[in-house]
């Protein structure tokens, strides 16, 4: 027994000892926080920890997930951390998975398994989809983050404490249209279109909406009108990507004719500096990559068209085998482009010039992480989950660390769950149907029938039915891929909490459930802490945005979805 063990032996007793040691952890993410806690589980002799990530090691993350070095890189992330970790206490069997949490194959029945869980993960989308299935299945779940010298840990123990996402998180804020597109004035305005406008509309995935606010006034018609001719333009110019004459197009049209177009509107420029169209050197693609390393320096006009000629080259090559192409800071051919067309735009603009390095910093719109910080983060999640086991329930502590002169730790008793909330306000049921059912017998032979709704709505991961739309009526479970997922029931009549049925394959059969009326409003607000006193839960995700806290994915009523992996534009600069 190793001295840690005995140290916790004389804190905890030989009972929470022995179940450290018979517990089976489930870890998700292995970056900075997860290389962290991965070897404090590994050292206190948690006996049995599952480790999930999706990705591979980069040469940015040496400097502080110190489970990896140089001969790691490209390897699986999660592989690599078990290997290393155990190294420190064999005697731990660690099962490591690269692979996305939120794939159908880690499911209910998969998570049950677990006493235990610890989020260490980088971005909304993913924690929500954990905090989900640990509510589901009743699994304490603590969920560490950090932002640069700030962190906490959130203890969530089901149907006792808040989850993630019974408080509402703030949404990020967002530049309106006009800025980024017409008027930019600083060079993160210019970072911003090149990323979310010009590169999204070249190469990414469609977007089902516009990503800046585009509220119309009386003031801005004509421009959004504009704005909006210009944008389909650039989709037709997508539609010639591997025409040879690409490049001239693209530089003739977003850097001359759309800078006319703009300064035709006069009014527009009466108390501004107006942009000057690019007049355009000579430049050569060859360069291009030469250039591109130089990413400390600020480039020319000619040296940003080079590199932009080459970042082109390289992601039109890209297209055929990857369909669509995202932007990420660390995916060189898209940061390239990102860096060369906003130092062209901001020449335009007269805003100030930046390397390829400070782009990358805007762009990812990192805060930059802090090791310390990860690994005190860390060490408060493994106490609070130690005290779990120890059946300490009463001092659990969700804890918070500031940058403040007179306080650095502040912690909270977990609050009860928000009645309100969409994962812990709801009732939840499992059901068996086999691959041909449909929708339209999901609603009439089990939620009416069954469970006595009269009017429903459906919904997985979009709307699958609701009083007036029937198009997927007919359709099977199997064709709407449903089994092994939850779909969300809305009771449109508006008496019954929401209620989440996990639907796998096998003879029609449904759980009996009690589903409880929506409660009162004022009942549910005096249950609850007052907001003023709580402290909203911080992302692992070492962006502002994310540390200014995500959206919600959640499935209410007349709620739109919010796709998370969308929201990268979102930055606030403070
Ligand atoms: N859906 C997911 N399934 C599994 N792992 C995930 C998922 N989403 C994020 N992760 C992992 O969570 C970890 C978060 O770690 P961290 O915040 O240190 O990010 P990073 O990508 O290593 O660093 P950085 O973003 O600063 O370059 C990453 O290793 C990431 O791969
Ligand atoms: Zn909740």
């Amino acid at each position: 027994m190793s001295s840690t063990q005995r140290g916790l032996r004389t804190l905890l007793g030989e009972n929470a000892v022995k179940r450290i040691r018979t517990s089976k952890v489930l870890l998700v993410g292995a970056g900075g926080i997860g290389c962290e806690l991965i070897k404090e589980l590994v050292v206190a002799g948690f006996g049995e920890i599952h480790l999930v990530d999706l990705d591979t090691i980069d040469l940015s993350n040496l400097n502080r997930q110190f489970l990896f070095s140089q001969q790691h890189i490209k390897k699986p992330k999660a592989l690599v951390a078990r290997d290393v970790a155990k190294e420190f206490n064999p005697n731990v069997n660690i099962v490591a998975y690269q692979d996305n949490i939120m794939d159908a194959k880690f499911s209910v029945k998969w998570f049950e398994s677990f006493d235990l869980v610890f989020n260490a993960l980088d971005n909304a989308q993913a924690r929500q989809h954990v905090n989900k299935m640990c509510v589901a299945t009743n699994t304490p779940l603590f969920d560490c983050g950090t932002a640069g010298f700030l962190g906490q840990c959130q203890v969530i123990i089901p149907g006792k404490t808040e989850c993630y996402d019974c408080r509402e998180h703030p949404a990020p804020k967002s530049f309106a249209v006009c800025t980024i597109r017409s008027t930019p004035s600083l060079p993160i305005h210019s970072i911003v279109w090149a990323k979310s406008f010009l590169f999204s509309l070249l190469f990414g995935p469609p977007a089902a909406e516009s990503q800046f606010d585009e509220t119309e006034t009386d003031d801005n018609r004509e421009e959004l009108e504009k704005l909006r001719k210009e944008q389909n333009e650039l989709g037709d110019l997508r539609e010639n990507l591997t025409s040879p004459d690409f490049m001239n197009k693209l530089v003739h049209k977003i850097f001359m004719e759309d800078i006319k177009r703009l300064l035709s509107m006069d009014a527009m420029w009466e108390n501004r500096r107006a942009p000057v169209p690019l007049e355009v050197p000579e430049y050569s693609s060859k360069d291009g990559q030469t250039l591109a390393s130089q990413d400390q320096r600020v480039w020319t006009t000619a040296e940003s068209l080079s590199v932009l000629a080459d970042s082109v080259e390289r992601l039109v090559s890209r297209l055929e085998a990857e369909k669509e192409i995202s932007f990420d800071k660390d995916d060189e051919d898209t940061l390239d482009f990102v860096a060369a067309a906003s130092n062209l735009r901001s020449s335009i603009f007269g805003l100030g010039l930046k390397s390829k390095f400070a782009v990358k910093e805007i762009a990812g719109n990192i805060i930059p992480a802090i090791a310390t910080t990860n690994a005190i983060v860390s060490g408060l999640g493994v106490i609070e989950a130690m005290k779990y086991l120890a059946g300490l329930d009463a001092d659990l502590r969700s804890v918070n660390i500031w940058r403040s002169a007179d306080r650095v730790f502040t912690s909270e008793k977990p609050a009860a769950p928000n009645p309100e909330c969409l994962v812990s306000g709801v009732a939840r049921t499992t059901m068996t149907a086999p691959a041909d059912f449909t929708i339209n017998q999901l609603i009439e032979d089990i939620l009416k029938l069954k469970l006595g709704y009269s009017e429903v709505s459906i919904l997985s991961d979009r709307l699958l039915a609701d009083p007036d739309y029937d198009d997927n009526l007919e359709k099977t479970l199997q064709e709407l891929s449903l089994h092994d997922k939850f779909v969300t029931v809305i009771d449109d009549d508006d008496e019954r909490v929401n209620l989440e049925i996990y639907i796998t394959e096998g003879p029609v059969n449904i759980e009996q459930v009690e589903i409880p009326l929506r409660p009162n409003q004022s009942e549910a607000d005096s249950e609850l802490l007052d907001p003023a006193d709580s402290i909203p839960p911080i992302s692992s995700k070492r962006t502002a945005q994310d540390a200014g806290l995500p959206g919600t994915t959640s499935s209410a009523p007349g709620q739109t979805f919010v796709d998370l992996t969308e929201q990268d534009d979102a930055i606030d600069l403070t």
